[in-house]
């Protein structure tokens, strides 16, 4: 069987996302009495696929924001227009973390017959997009991106003289980034604010798509096309896929509950936007298109 190395230096001409398993699919020489295709679809597939899924982000963020403008329920208040919402305060606001949870429990079943060199390469691409999130949302020398987008369109930390304390106001005036100028209790106002949530969301549910598709393509292909086996179905269900189904369908859900109940559309849109870029340049482009890329950053895998 050839390593990940070997096989990324002689596929040049195409996309190739997942690798043969050791244990599994059936040989390519079957006769023609077996009823299922000799061997799960190829990386090229998972490409398309990839992209088809991708579409799924714009189509909700669209989805929400006409139902909050045409419906009354999308109207009304609801537990999910709340800030304080239970997965709002304990699964979006430490997302990364959850994401992060979910891309190891994943890395950690690998059955790639050189796991070890797998995950090095899946932590790196992990590493490209902890940073992409890192400077977006956290910190970018300074104030994060989505902090300086909303400074640099004229916003700024408005402090409310009449009820804070003088102290308290002129630390808001000077606030620079979300964060400080929520904990000086003043307002952020006036720019425009693109939508961490949108941001994260998307992004993390992107980067999660990208590393397990291939093992959720792999493992449907023997539930439902290759030979059946119900119990090593069960066991890579409960092993390995509740955890990141769990994940994706969460930030879905909370994805649409922020185009439902939050920001005005360009600022959803935006976050959709620079949620495309780490992803698309790596996943999209350079792993499919780029067999140096290949090289440097792997390719994600069973
Ligand atoms: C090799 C073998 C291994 C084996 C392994 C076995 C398993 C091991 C298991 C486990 C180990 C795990 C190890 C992990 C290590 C990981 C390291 C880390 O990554 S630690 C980082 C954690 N920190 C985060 O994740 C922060 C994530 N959060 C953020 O970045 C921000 O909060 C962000 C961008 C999501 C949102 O920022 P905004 O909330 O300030 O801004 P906006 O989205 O524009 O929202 C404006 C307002 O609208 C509300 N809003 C928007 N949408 C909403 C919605 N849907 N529901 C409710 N409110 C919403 C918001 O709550 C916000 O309100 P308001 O400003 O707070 O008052």
């Amino acid at each position: 069987m050839s390593s990940d190395k070997d096989r990324d230096s002689a596929s040049s001409s195409g996309p190739e996302i997942a690798t043969p398993t050791t244990s599994g699919p059936p040989s390519p020489q079957l006769t023609a009495s077996q009823q299922y295709p000799a061997a799960p679809p190829s990386g090229e597939n998972h490409h398309h696929i990839l992209i088809l899924l991708s579409l799924i982000y714009p189509a909700t963020i669209v989805l929400g924001s006409l139902f909050s403008i045409i419906s009354p329920i999308g109207q009304s208040a609801s537990y999910f227009s709340r800030k304080n919402n239970i997965f709002n305060v304990l699964f979006v606001k430490i997302g990364w973390f959850w994401t992060t949870a979910a891309f190891l429990v994943h890395i950690a079943n690998l059955r790639h017959p050189n796991a070890t060199h797998a995950r090095s390469k899946a932590l790196i691409r992990w590493g490209l997009a902890t940073l992409a999130w890192i400077l977006v949302t956290q910190w970018f020398f300074g104030p994060p991106l989505m902090d300086r987008t909303f400074t640099g369109t004229g916003g700024a930390c408005r402090p409310n003289y009449a009820v804070q304390p003088s102290s308290l106001a002129i630390k808001a005036e000077r606030a620079s980034t979300s964060a400080a100028c929520k904990g000086a209790g003043g307002k952020w106002d006036g720019g425009h604010d693109l939508s961490g949530h949108a941001f994260m969301l998307t992004h993390a549910s992107l980067f999660l798509w990208a590393e397990t598709l291939p093992r959720l393509v792999d493992s449907m292909w023997r539930g439902t096309i290759g030979p059946r086996n119900i119990s090593p179905l069960m066991a890579e269900w409960f092993g390995v896929h509740w955890f990141v189904w769990g994940i994706l369908g969460l930030w879905w859900w909370m994805l649409l509950m922020t185009s439902v109940y939050f920001h005005t559309w360009p600022e959803k849109v935006s976050g959709w936007l620079v949620a495309l870029f780490e992803w698309g340049i790596l996943y999209a482009y350079m792993i499919p298109l780029n067999p140096q890329a290949r090289q440097w950053f792997g390719t994600p895998t069973v």
